[in-house]
């Protein structure tokens, strides 16, 4: 499990966390959420290896780390296919049928839309096998029908591979409905990690946290969070 040990990170002068300690759950989805500008981006590069804490440890890093973010940039052309043998000569059958790419592979990334170039970014990153795949806003640009095709597809793969997954997601309904764990990222740079399912109810903080009143509404099955 990956271990943040008293975790602490400056930047001009400016402390962004302190002493912070947290585990991520293996073979779950946590859901990394707070407010803008609190850090989020900033502890993925942190858990990444690609800035180092000013004092603490991370252990427990595993060996493949995948990462995808809301910007995805290719340096040349390249079709679905060549794109996915970057990660991996073999093709997985299974990611092409979740994610729907046969019909994709020899088309040029740039003449998809960018829904299709999300879900063929989303196969890259899964043809690496990671241990943990991190994702950053993976949904942003996408819209509703891509967003609910991408969650609910990442999901599956999950749930089929085990994977670790952390996502950084903006809408709150999304993480609660698509995670196990929460880690709530406060101004303050205290991260709160529970289950989803505790923290789905507790409405003070959430609204604390994003300085927005809110309240859960239910609507047939689910309980939907929403604006006061
Ligand atoms: N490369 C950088 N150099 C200097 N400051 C930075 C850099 N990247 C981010 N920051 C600052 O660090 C703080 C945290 O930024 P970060 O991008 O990690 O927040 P975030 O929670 O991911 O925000 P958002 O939800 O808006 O994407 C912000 O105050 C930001 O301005």
């Amino acid at each position: 499990m990956l271990d943040i040990n008293h975790l602490s990170f400056n930047r001009d002068n400016h402390q962004l966390f302190h002493d912070l300690s947290v585990q991520l759950p293996d073979h779950q989805i946590t859901a990394l959420i707070g407010p803008n500008g609190v850090g989020k981006s900033t502890l993925i590069q942190l858990l990444t290896g690609e800035l180092l804490p000013t004092s603490g440890t991370i252990k427990n890093r595993p060996k493949r780390i995948a990462l995808l973010s809301q910007h995805n940039q290719l340096f040349e052309p390249l079709t679905v296919r060549e794109l996915l043998a970057l990660a991996n000569d073999t093709l997985d059958p299974a990611v092409m049928q979740t994610l729907q790419l046969d019909a994709l592979l020899d088309k040029e990334m740039t003449t998809l839309s960018g829904g299709q170039q999300q879900l063929a970014w989303l196969g890259f990153v899964l043809q690496q096998q990671p241990d943990l795949l991190i994702l950053d806003e993976p949904t942003t640009f996408l819209d509703l029908h891509f967003q609910e095709l991408f969650l609910k597809t990442l999901q599956q793969l999950q749930q089929e591979r085990q994977t670790t997954v952390l996502m950084v997601l903006h809408d709150l309904n999304q993480a609660f409905r698509y995670s196990q764990n929460i880690w709530l990222l406060q101004q303050t740079g205290n991260l709160i990690s529970a289950p989803a399912t505790q923290m789905h109810h507790q409405v003070d903080l959430l609204s604390d946290a994003f300085k927005t009143p809110l309240q859960l509404i239910k609507s047939a099955d689910q309980v939907i969070l929403q604006p006061k």
